[in-house]
């Protein structure tokens, strides 16, 4: 790489030594069509690099490549550049130089593959709880066992709750088992803007090749395939290709498959034919696990009264959560304080009143509403009939988990019911919740509707 290397001896001398060996020195780079690819080990890192040397890698490119380099892309992720392998013989020992061998008998070239694994997401940094327990566990035999029993593998689950992470979990053990695997991480609207350029450019072939000669395809948030017809019937191809050859295909979205809307119905059936799990909100525990785990990767020794402060308030995403003890660790070490409870309702309070406002009773009313296709003027009215009041229970126990709302206000709130009702009903639900699988699905369902 004759221009990150030109790059890097230029910002070697206009950085500081620490800058340049902290934020530089751990990029790698890969460069294709006027693109320079920069991959960092982390999203920390790929932050700094975007805030503040972006711009001075673009115009040294510029002045380096006079303006052949168009674009300066980075990622978290790892550049591979690595032998391409057999198609139809995976045992590394088979295996020919420079070339893939199809069931053709013809010798075609397959592109070096870059995987854009997370070294950081393992299973070791995953907390596990009961909101992820089902999906952890699959997740780890398909890391020991790829391909079989568990083909594709499906993860859903509302917005930052561990999905990626997980599946980034299974790339790495895959690769970490055997180095020479072609594993690849993609976000779906990567893979379409990769497909639109390999059209543009006449590469398509190239481009089909490539993804089908992978030993395991990771697609993130496959509901953004929606509505795009040609990058469906092109992945639809693929997904046929790898699944005959009994390669690992992982996917993850918002929701469960077939509830993808804007996927053709042949796509959305091949989803189910694996296995197809989700990952549901932490309950307090598990938050605070998640919180005192990554507050120990960062090396800081979190209170644990400011854990259950934090995960108290911050309920609905794993990210923010993570977001907000970012914040806390950053400011501590700025002002030299101590990380104490009132430290933190100081720090965070801004990210506090946007998570109060986030879920109000009013939304939860709509939605359990709209999900059991009964009015809103039914769940605070007096009506007694099953149908009526085991949504208005199961809407009184969402606002009790998900809003800062007291007993009484919540009564209120539905048609001005006595607290005592509220505490009925949470009672009541949360043991249905063991009893009848139709309860509990509901309320994950509810759960995930109102936090994603
Ligand atoms: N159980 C867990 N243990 C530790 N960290 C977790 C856990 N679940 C989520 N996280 C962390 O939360 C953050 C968000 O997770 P992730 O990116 O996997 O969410 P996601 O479900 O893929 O969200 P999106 O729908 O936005 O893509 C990541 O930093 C991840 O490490």
């Amino acid at each position: 790489m004759v221009i990150w290397e030109k790059c890097t001896a230029r910002l070697k001398e206009e950085l500081s030594i620490a800058e340049f060996n902290t934020w530089i020195m751990p990029l790698q780079a890969s460069e294709q069509d006027g693109v320079l690819r920069l991959f960092a080990p982390n999203r920390f890192v790929l932050d700094q690099v975007e805030m503040y040397y972006k711009e001075k890698v673009e115009a040294l490119c510029e002045r380096l490549t006079d303006g052949t380099i168009a674009q300066v892309l980075i990622e978290v992720g790892t550049f591979h550049n690595e032998t391409p392998i057999e198609h139809d013989d995976r045992k590394s020992e088979h295996r020919p130089p420079r070339t893939t061998k199809r069931s053709t008998g013809r010798t075609e070239k397959v592109a070096a593959h870059v995987s854009n694994l997370n070294s950081e997401f393992t299973f070791d940094t995953f907390v596990e709880g009961k909101s992820n327990q089902i999906a952890r566990a699959a997740s780890l035999q398909i890391g020991n066992n790829p391909g079989r029993a568990y083909n594709p593998f499906f993860i859903y689950g509302g917005v930052g709750l561990g999905k990626t992470h997980l599946m980034h979990a299974i790339g790495n053990t895959l690769l970490s088992k055997d180095r020479s695997r072609r594993v690849v991480y993609i976000h779906s609207e990567r893979f379409v803007a990769d497909m639109v350029r390999a059209l543009q450019h006449n590469q398509i072939t190239e481009f089909k090749r490539y993804y089908r000669s992978l030993n395991a395809l990771l697609i993130d948030d496959v509901q953004f395939f929606a509505g795009k017809e040609r990058s469906q019937e092109e992945f639809f191809h693929t997904f046929n290709a790898l699944f005959e050859s009994k390669q690992q295909i992982i996917l993850t979205s918002d929701r469960y498959p077939k509830e993808v809307s804007g996927l053709e119905e042949r796509l959305k059936s091949r989803f189910g034919w694996g296995l197809t799990v989700s990952v549901d909100p932490p309950d307090l525990e598990t938050r605070v696990a998640i919180l005192q785990s990554k507050a120990a990767i960062m090396d800081v020794d979190l209170p644990d009264e400011v854990g259950f402060f934090v995960a108290r308030r911050i309920k609905s995403n794993i990210r923010e959560l993570e977001g907000a003890l970012r914040r806390l660790v950053a400011n501590a070490e700025f002002t030299g304080q101590e990380l104490t409870v009132d430290f933190a309702k100081a720090v965070l309070r801004d990210m506090l009143i946007a998570q109060d406002k986030m879920i109000t009773i009013d939304n939860i009313q709509k939605v359990v509403a709209e999900y059991y296709k009964i009015r809103i003027t039914d769940l605070i009215s007096a009506k007694r009939t099953r149908s009526i009041s085991r949504p208005r229970q199961i809407a009184m126990t969402l606002a009790k988990e998900l809003t800062k709302h007291s007993l009484p206000e919540i009564g209120t709130a539905f048609g001005g019911r006595d607290h005592t009702t509220v505490i009925h009903a949470t009672k009541k639900i949360n043991s249905l919740r063991k009893e009848e699988i139709a309860v509990e699905e509901d309320y994950k369902n509810l759960l995930r509707i109102l936090t994603s």
